[in-house]
Parts: structure tokens; C-alpha cells; sequence
């Protein structure tokens, strides 16, 4: 019962709000991190709207299953990864109350990952509600990373996110700003449409660290569409998970 849960080191990645590029930096950043040599998997926990599969190119694929767990699926991009959206019909909401969820999205984190694997990242579902909380007391995160974009109300949401995770006693690696700052296709002009600089002011008013800002970029809405991740490829879109790839890899070596 004491002994410590052995497996892969679990990264949470958490929005107070949905919509703000949760999936999309999951999935970037677990790309990003399986570039740099890390044995990384993925779990898609956003049972409400899953993406994974999409932005994976994996949907209407389904996990095969040794005795009662499910074997993650191959991406080519290096990350098994594992979405309540392989489980269910394309299109089907899931209309599950919190213990129901929470009890298949289990399977999905104790699935028969590769022993070699070094990290798993979840991709929780947005907000603050039961799901989120049975998962970090259950799984006990190691760490989770916080995304927002940065107008007023999104951070404040950030910040209530945070706090689920204090109070489950999980550290915030830090805080990823998204959708910062919009080139004009057509003249190059940058716009903030959401603001900007706000989750690195709220990271410091909250004494946690800032990882980085993606900019709001066509290319990675269409790259996410297509199956493609940004992260994948060596276009300039590329840039910023990696950046960030670089201070979660380092968090996690601090640790170990
Ligand atoms: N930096 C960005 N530039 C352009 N488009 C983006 C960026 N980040 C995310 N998007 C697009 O915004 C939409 C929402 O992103 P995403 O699904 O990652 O958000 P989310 O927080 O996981 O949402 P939810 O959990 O509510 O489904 C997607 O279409 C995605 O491609």
C-alpha cells in the first residue's frame, strides 16, 4: 500500500478555461520532448472534446487490448498516445458523470504503456470541475503546466486551475502563454488580440515560473487540422515548443 506508484513520471497539462490551445501545446510539447530523446506517451483526458486523434491524424483508429488494457496507438510522430476519442463514435458526445469518467480514464493512464517510457503527459479536460480533481488526487501528477491565453478573465480561470493543483499538493512546472501576438499575413503587422505579456505578469505575481508564449499562427490551427503538429516539422512554428520542450526537460532532470 506505501510502496511508491512505479511507472512513468505523469505531467498534467491544465486550462482554467476551454479553447485556450490546451491539446494543441500537449501535443506539441510531447512531440517537442520525444525529439530531445525523451520516451514520451500521451493520454488524452478531455472526454468532453477530445482532440488528440485529430491533431494526431489517428482518429477512427482503435486501441487494441492485452487482458483489460488498452495498448496505446503508434503516431508517427514518436508519441503513443491513448484519446476517449479512439473509445468512442466519431462525433458522439460523452454524457458521463464525473465517477464514470473518471474510472475510464483510468484505464487510459494504467494502459499497457512501454516499460521504457519516461513520461506520460495528460491533456486534462479545461476547468476545475470533479473529473480534473479525482485525476490529481488519483494519478498524484508530478508536475503540471498551465496554459492560458492572456486576457483578464482566461487568467483568472488559470489561476483557480492552479489552485486545484495546490491543493492537491501537485507543483506547477509553470505557466504557457498561447495565442500571443498575431502576424498579419498579409502587411506582418502584430496585433494582440488577446492582449499580451499577461500569464508572464500572472506567473509572476503568483511566483511561478513562465515557460514561454506561442503566437497565434494560422499555421498551427491548420497544422493541428491536418494531423501535422507544428512541432513535428522544422518551420519557425516549431520554435516555441521546443523552447518550452527545453524547461519542462530540465524540470524534469532537476528532479530525478
Ligand atoms: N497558437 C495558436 N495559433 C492558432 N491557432 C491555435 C493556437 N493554439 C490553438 N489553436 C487552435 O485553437 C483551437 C482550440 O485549441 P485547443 O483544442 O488546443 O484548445 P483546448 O484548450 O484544448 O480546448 P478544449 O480543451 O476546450 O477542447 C484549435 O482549433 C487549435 O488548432
Amino acid at each position: 500500500m506505501t510502496a511508491e506508484r512505479k511507472g512513468p513520471l505523469i505531467v498534467a497539462v491544465g486550462s482554467g478555461k476551454g479553447g485556450v490551445g490546451k491539446s494543441t501545446l500537449t501535443a506539441n510539447l510531447a512531440i517537442a520532448l520525444a525529439k530531445k530523446g525523451v520516451k514520451v506517451g500521451l493520454v488524452d483526458a478531455d472526454i468532453y472534446g477530445p482532440s488528440q486523434p485529430v491533431i494526431f491524424g489517428t482518429q477512427g483508429q482503435k486501441p487494441q487490448a492485452e487482458g483489460n488494457k488498452p495498448i496505446p496507438l503508434d503516431s508517427k510522430y514518436g508519441v503513443p498516445h491513448l484519446s476517449m476519442g479512439h473509445l468512442v463514435a466519431p462525433g458522439k458526445a460523452l454524457a458521463w458523470r464525473g465517477p464514470m469518467a473518471a474510472g475510464a480514464l483510468g484505464q487510459l493512464v494504467e494502459a499497457h504503456w512501454a516499460a521504457d517510457t519516461e513520461v506520460l503527459l495528460i491533456d486534462l479536460p479545461p476547468g476545475t470541475g470533479d473529473v480534473q480533481l479525482t485525476m490529481v488526487q488519483k494519478f498524484k501528477p508530478a508536475g503540471a503546466v498551465l496554459v492560458s491565453t492572456p486576457q483578464d478573465l482566461a487568467l483568472i480561470d488559470a489561476a483557480r486551475a492552479g489552485q486545484l493543483f495546490d491543493t492537491a499538493g501537485v507543483p506547477i512546472i509553470g505557466l504557457v502563454e498561447n495565442m500571443s501576438g498575431y502576424a498579419c499575413p498579409s502587411c506582418g503587422e502584430v496585433s494582440d488580440p488577446f492582449g499580451a505579456g499577461g500569464v508572464e505578469a500572472a506567473a509572476e505575481r503568483l511566483e511561478l515560473p513562465f515557460l514561454g508564449r506561442i503566437p497565434l499562427d494560422m499555421a498551427i490551427r491548420q497544422g493541428s487540422d491536418a494531423g501535422e503538429p507544428p512541432a513535428a516539422g522544422d518551420g519557425a512554428m516549431a520554435e516555441p515548443f521546443l523552447a518550452i520542450a527545453d524547461k519542462v526537460q530540465a524540470w524534469i532532470s532537476a528532479r530525478s
